[in-house]
Parts: structure tokens; C-alpha cells; sequence
């Protein structure tokens, strides 16, 4: 069967965007292993399905698949480009969009310079809700990760985040602690790692090594969980600058747990295509 895609990225996070709203499609988690391939297939970070919604309040239903072909809860961001994406398909006139994931909401708001606002939530930060094997919640745990104890903090952004703070993103052990902690025993669903080095109050430097991807040019949900341990180990103001390899998101959260985290950065189209699934 001949499927329509769009490729797209959100600061070098590269997605295949596919519309199920005009065309229907089933994929095996095989199948999105094989599209994901940069050699044999598309070659993407995530995998977005755009459908119709479930819940009649919300404007659509948004998927989400990492390149390994598992099925995950958001992507930060994944959901700028699922906007930008179905204003330019005219499949909605709106500049506000409510979008349904997994497991929750995502409000995105469309700006005329290309930039696009993600209302991502509250944070989740009870151990059992990120999940995260703990006694009790603290600002940051102490982690053995083969003969040594690292600090981090665990968020939830309707996907698990550790995050560690370190001096220098250049020089982190991304590829080597990262697969270590993604895949840590005290992550019953792995998770996703962050490296960051603080900058000032209001600015940081990040690096993440994703959850069935490996490290990407950028995460979304991954920056939001950055700014959220920040602010929890008391260094990051409401307002962030976040630096990361493939450029700058805006992250802003004002600290209570039912406030949102919200997002703003831009989303880009690079090519149409068709393949055959
Ligand atoms: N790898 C993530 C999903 C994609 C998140 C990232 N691309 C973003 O922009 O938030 C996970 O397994 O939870």
C-alpha cells in the first residue's frame, strides 16, 4: 500500500509524520523498526500518527512511536511539528489546537512567525507516577550505576525523565552513562536521560540521550524535565533558555505541581513523500 508521509523536525528531531485522517494504515512495531532505518527506510527519531480523536472535546488523537517501534506517551518536540503539520494539510483553520495523547492533553498554539507554544502539563513527580523505583520523593536520588553513584532527578512529563547536572555538555558521558541510566533497573519503563550544565538562573545547556532512540539533536519533553529539576533543586528561575545540539527552546514553569510546562519553539517541514508499507 502507497503511503503518503511528511519528514519533519523540531530543532534536528526528525520525525515521519503520517496523516490517518485521509488514509488509514496499520504498522507493526517491525514495520516502524524498518521505516525508522536511515539506511533501508525513511529514517526518523519518532514516528507521528495524526488521527481523528477519541474524546470529542479534543481537535485530534496524536501517536507517537521511537525508532526501536515502541509506542510512547508524548513528545515535546513532535507535537510543534503535529501542529504545524495539520494547519498546512488544512486538515483545521484553528491557531489552538487540543490534541489527545496516551495518556492526557496537549494544547498547541500556532504563532505567525513559525513558532508554536505546547502546553505540556503539569509535571508528575510522585516516584511511582514517573515511574521511578523509590521510598519517598526528593529533588534528587543517588543512583549506582556500575560502581558509581550518580545524582539525579526524576520527572515525568507523560514520559519518564532522569536528569543529571553536570559542568560541561561537550564533555558529558552521554553515549556511555546514557544507555546505562535509560535502561537502569530503578526505571521499570526506562526512560529518558538528561545531561545538563547550568548556565545561569535563566539559561542551561542540554544534551539526551532519548529512550529508543539514542541521543537526538534535541527533546522536548526532555527540556521541560530539565527546567522542572532546576526549579525543584532550587537553580532555575520560571523562565528558561534551553540550548540544545540542534538550537533553542523557551521553557517556562511557574513551580506548582498542577502548573503546566509550557514550551515554544519553532517546527519545520523538509520534504513530501510517498513509501510503500
Ligand atoms: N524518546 C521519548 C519520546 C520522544 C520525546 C522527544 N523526542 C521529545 O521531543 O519530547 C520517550 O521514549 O519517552
Amino acid at each position: 500500500m502507497l503511503v503518503r508521509f511528511t519528514k519533519m523536525h523540531g530543532l534536528g528531531n526528525d520525525f515521519m509524520v503520517v496523516d490517518l485522517v485521509t488514509q488509514r494504515i496499520r504498522l507493526s512495531e517491525d514495520k516502524v523498526r524498518k521505516l525508522a532505518d536511515r539506511h533501508l527506510g525513511i529514517g526518523f527519531d519518532q514516528l507521528l500518527l495524526v488521527e481523528p480523536p477519541t474524546n470529542p472535546e479534543m481537535d485530534f488523537r496524536y501517536r507517537i512511536y521511537n525508532a526501536d517501534g515502541s509506542e510512547v506517551e508524548h513528545c515535546g518536540n513532535g507535537a510543534r511539528c503535529f501542529a504545524r503539520f495539520v494547519r498546512d494539510k488544512r486538515l483545521t483553520n484553528k491557531d489552538v489546537i487540543a490534541v489527545e495523547t496516551a495518556n492526557g492533553k496537549a494544547i498547541l498554539t500556532i504563532f505567525p512567525d513559525n513558532q508554536v507554544e505546547v502546553d505540556m502539563g503539569a509535571p508528575e513527580l510522585l516516584p511511582k507516577a514517573v515511574p521511578f523505583v523509590a521510598q519517598e520523593q526528593s529533588a534528587v536520588y543517588s543512583v549506582d550505576v556500575e560502581s558509581q553513584h550518580v545524582d539525579i532527578s526524576v520527572v515525568s512529563m507523560g514520559n519518564p525523565h532522569g536528569v543529571l547536572v553536570i559542568d560541561d555538555t561537550d564533555s558529558a558521558p552521554v553515549e556511555t552513562l546514557g544507555p546505562l541510566l535509560e535502561a537502569h533497573t530503578r526505571f521499570p519503563a526506562k526512560a529518558n536521560i538528561g545531561f545538563m550544565q547550568i548556565l545561569s538562573s535563566t539559561e542551561v545547556k542540554l544534551r539526551v540521550y532519548e529512550r529508543g532512540a539514542g541521543e537526538t539533536m534535541a527533546c522536548g519533553t526532555g527540556a521541560c524535565a530539565a527546567v522542572v529539576a532546576g526549579r525543584l533543586r532550587g537553580i532555575l528561575d520560571e523562565n528558561v533558555k534551553v540550548h540544545l545540539p540542534g538550537g533553542d527552546l523557551q521553557v517556562s514553569w511557574k513551580g506548582g505541581e498542577k502548573d503546566s510546562v509550557m514550551m515554544t519553539g519553532p517546527a519545520a517541514t523538509v520534504f513530501e513523500g510517498q513509501v510503500f508499507i
